[in-house]
């Protein structure tokens, strides 16, 4: 392993130059680069994680120089403006880690940019596998933001896609969906049918390769099921007059290296004005969507409080009791196993009698479980940054099996009201505040917990 760190380091010695070179840089042949990015894209994942740890650390600022540079400041501010201004450059320049300038040169590679949202990709695995690694986090966060400036609003390219689109496209858009996977041909097809937009980013970096999805319903209202936009057959063509909703209902981002880069939300906000284009009588935009891991919450907190009211009244838990014909066991023992089988839609008297607890329970679950201050549902969080509200929980919206086990069938329109978004957005990222509507209030109020806004 030694020698393979040395040989990683000296690889990018000779491409960034030694430390002592400082801002003077020599011009770095090409070969150099192409070759250091062949060799790791030859290496293992292990491989590639030793290279990823080596460079974060080696290469990363110098503390030293960062001080001294800082130590300078005072004593120049006493001298003169030029001589602050000029420690003040000596400390941006000690500030940017070395192998920044390594993202640089790799950069400007031939299909470098796609080398370097790989890399970040590979980072974030592993990321996602230690302890926190502090030089490891700020490799990454410096590698997102110079990936942001390349896959800005501006340099991002805005493609409708129809049935009429090439098939090497249609197929990736059927391989990428992440959210209601199709199962066939005419799934695709009805996804970009009549009714129906989908649109993506390209980016010249990565020609043909949709950078980030949006799939869009058109109807004329608030849709409350999946079924009905991914299900039902469409069989006319689109009547105009019948359109004034937008409905988002499916959003992935393919490029798992472009993590916080938040194309998703720029191709939101760029299909509204596209369809307000389009669709000048168009007056209401709002996702319809899933809620992953609200079930295995919920379990989660059944198994904190087995044997109180904290989650269900007396008499619910009594009829669930009763329905299920437990009375001898602890109707939340019997509730956790219903909902880990999805046994409960089985009788309709059972679900007539968790719809009240569930909604109520999703409700808090969205509105007031939180991680760091902010929502820890990553689908809400995403669309609270947007500056959507947290506006409608539908029940049995989603009875697909896997709606089922994901959020016992319950799914959630974020709406975007289009004068309000700047400042939702706003006010959740710097106060944490989540717009909902009366609606969600209500029902994480009746959860218990929750002060009354
Ligand atoms: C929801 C998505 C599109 C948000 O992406 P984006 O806007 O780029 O935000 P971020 O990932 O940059 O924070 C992304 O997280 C994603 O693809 N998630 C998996 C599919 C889904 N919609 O849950």
């Amino acid at each position: 392993p030694s020698l393979f760190t040395a040989t990683i380091s000296q690889m990018v010695t000779e491409i960034i130059g030694p430390k002592e070179a400082g801002l003077k840089k020599p011009t770095i042949p090409e070969g150099k680069t192409r070759h250091l990015c062949d060799v790791y894209g030859s290496l293992s994942t292990e491989d590639k994680a030793t290279f990823l740890r080596v460079v974060s650390r080696q290469f990363g600022t110098d503390h030293d120089e960062v001080l001294k540079a800082a130590e300078g400041l005072p004593q120049a501010k006493e001298k003169s403006e030029a001589a602050l201004l000029k420690a003040e450059e000596r400390l941006q320049a000690a500030l940017v880690p070395r192998y920044h300038d390594l993202f640089v040169q790799i950069g400007r590679l031939e299909g470098g940019v796609k080398h370097l949202v790989d890399m970040r990709a590979d980072t974030l695995d592993l990321l996602s596998t230690v302890k926190d690694n502090a030089e490891l986090r700020s490799f990454s966060s410096c590698l997102r933001e110079m990936l942001s400036h390349w896959f800005s609003a501006g340099l991002l390219h805005l493609q409708r896609i129809t049935w009429e689109s090439s098939c090497d496209i249609l197929q990736k858009i059927s391989e990428y969906e992440a959210v209601h996977p199709m199962k066939n041909w005419s799934d695709l097809k009805r996804r970009v049918g009549p009714y129906r937009r989908c649109f993506i980013f390209t980016h010249s970096t990565m020609p043909r390769e949709p950078m980030v999805v949006l799939h869009t319903a058109l109807t004329n209202q608030i849709s409350d099921n999946i079924q009905t936009i991914v299900s039902t057959p469409i069989l006319d063509d689109e009547d105009v007059e019948d359109i004034n909703t937008a409905i988002f209902y499916s959003i992935t981002s393919t490029q798992k290296g472009l993590q916080g880069v938040e194309l998703g939300n720029y191709l939101i906000k760029r299909v509204v004005r596209e369809l307000q284009a389009e669709f000048p009588k168009m007056t209401q935009f709002s996702s319809l969507s899933p809620i992953p891991g609200f079930r295995d919450w919920l379990v989660g907190e059944i198994n904190k409080v087995l044997s109180s009211t904290a989650l269900l009244t007396s008499a619910e838990l009594k009829k669930v009791a009763e329905i299920a014909g437990k009375e001898d066991v602890l109707p939340l023992v019997t509730l956790k196993k219903l909902l880990q089988t999805n046994q409960w839609m089985g009788a309709e008297s059972m679900v007539e009698t968790l719809k009240d607890p569930l909604m109520r329970l999703c409700a808090r679950y969205l509105y007031l479980e939180k991680r760091r201050g902010y929502a820890v549902n990553p689908v809400a969080n995403f669309h609270l940054r947007n500056g959507a509200v947290l506006w409608r929980l539908n029940w049995q919206a989603d009875t697909n099996p896997r709606g089922i086990s994901q959020s016992c069938g319950i799914m959630v329109n974020y709406r975007y009201f289009l004068g309000d978004t700047m400042r939702n957005s706003q006010r959740y990222m710097e106060e944490q505040h989540i717009e909902a509507s009366q609606q969600v209030i209500d029902l994480a109020q009746a959860a218990g917990g929750v002060d009354s806004p």
